[in-house]
């Protein structure tokens, strides 16, 4: 194996193999010994119709009712964010009704990043790429779980896994942006297999995913813009041999968005030299 490659698999914890059930009882016992400690009285989580956020709602909400089976008092809000009308609206639905939140909301974050879209043009006097106007999005949808978390003293679930820590594919302070991660440690087909044995609709978890952020390109795919296979990513991560052009990919990827995953660099850090 690669010497960085075993270096990532560290940092990120993934494992070659997983028992779905077995992850799936460590991830809800997380979720419920965090919350307890924390004092907090409950998630939020925004649910996309995509695959990481209905995994990551269905363990939120299992871990919900564990606690309240327990006699603890905990809420499970989940959210949907759209940008307007989102083209898979259908599949989100089907998300909610699979997690059957114990709360659920609808906030439309078109208002709120068209203004700063408005306000961007009428400072620089330059339209926005479309691309920027995407991370407003993904930051809209963090300030507004944020909202939530602080009006009903919640903690903010984020979905961040190991397929997309190591490729830095996320926004930062946007879903980057969350308080607690159920997820860390997997890898893409990894999740897919946890969703599978939560008995999801085969609809939701082989699902193509998409960050869906360019008013352009409406549900462009993860692949298409990583220009990298979910499966090569995992094979990676799993410490099987890739393509030596696909690994240094994913090296140039993981090397040059090391800043997403740590704290703002100060004059005392020397890991980026
Ligand atoms: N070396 C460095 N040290 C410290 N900070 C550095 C830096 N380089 C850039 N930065 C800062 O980081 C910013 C760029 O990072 P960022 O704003 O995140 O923007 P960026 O990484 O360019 O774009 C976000 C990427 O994540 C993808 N995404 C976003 C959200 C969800 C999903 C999904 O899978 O669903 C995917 C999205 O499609 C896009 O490819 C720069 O504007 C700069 O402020
Ligand atoms: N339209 C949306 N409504 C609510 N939450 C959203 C929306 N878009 C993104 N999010 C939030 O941002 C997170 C990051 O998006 P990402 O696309 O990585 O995950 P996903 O949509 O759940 O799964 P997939 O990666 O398979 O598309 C989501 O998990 C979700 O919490
Ligand atoms: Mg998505």
């Amino acid at each position: 194996m690669r010497e960085l490659q075993r270096q990532i698999i560290a940092e990120m914890g993934v494992k070659p193999s997983i028992d779905p059930a077995a992850e799936i009882r460590r991830r809800v016992d997380f979720l419920k010994e965090y919350l307890l400690a924390t004092g907090a009285g409950g998630f939020v989580l925004g649910v996309s119709g995509g695959l990481d956020s209905t995994l990551a709602g269905r363990l939120a909400q299992l871990a919900v009712e564990e606690l309240n089976g327990a006699g603890t008092a905990a809420d499970f809000v989940a959210v949907r964010l759209p940008y307007g009308r989102q083209t898979d609206e259908e599949d989100a639905q089907r998300a909610m009704e699979f997690i059957a939140p114990k709360t659920s909301w609808s906030y439309n974050v078109a208002p709120a990043v068209d203004g700063f879209v408005a306000e961007f043009a009428a400072t620089t006097g330059e339209s926005i790429a479309d691309f920027t106007k995407g991370n407003i999005k993904a930051r809209a949808r963090m300030v507004a779980q944020y909202a939530l978390a602080g009006a009903r003293n919640l903690l903010v679930i984020g979905t961040d896994h190991a397929a997309e820590s190591v490729t830095g594919f996320f926004t930062k302070f946007g879903d980057g942006g969350a308080d607690v991660l159920p997820l860390y440690t997997l890898d893409k087909r990894q999740n897919r297999a946890l969703l599978r044995e939560l008995n999801a609709p085969a609809r939701l978890y082989d699902k193509v995913p998409t960050a869906d952020l360019l008013d352009g390109v409406p549900g462009r795919t993860d692949e298409d813009e990583l220009g990298l296979r979910y499966d090569v990513i995992d094979d990676y991560l799993e410490g099987k041999d890739v393509l030596v052009t696909d690994a240094q990919a994913i090296e140039k990827r993981y090397l040059a968005t090391r800043h997403k995953r740590t704290v703002p660099v100060s004059l005392l850090d020397t890991w980026w030299k």
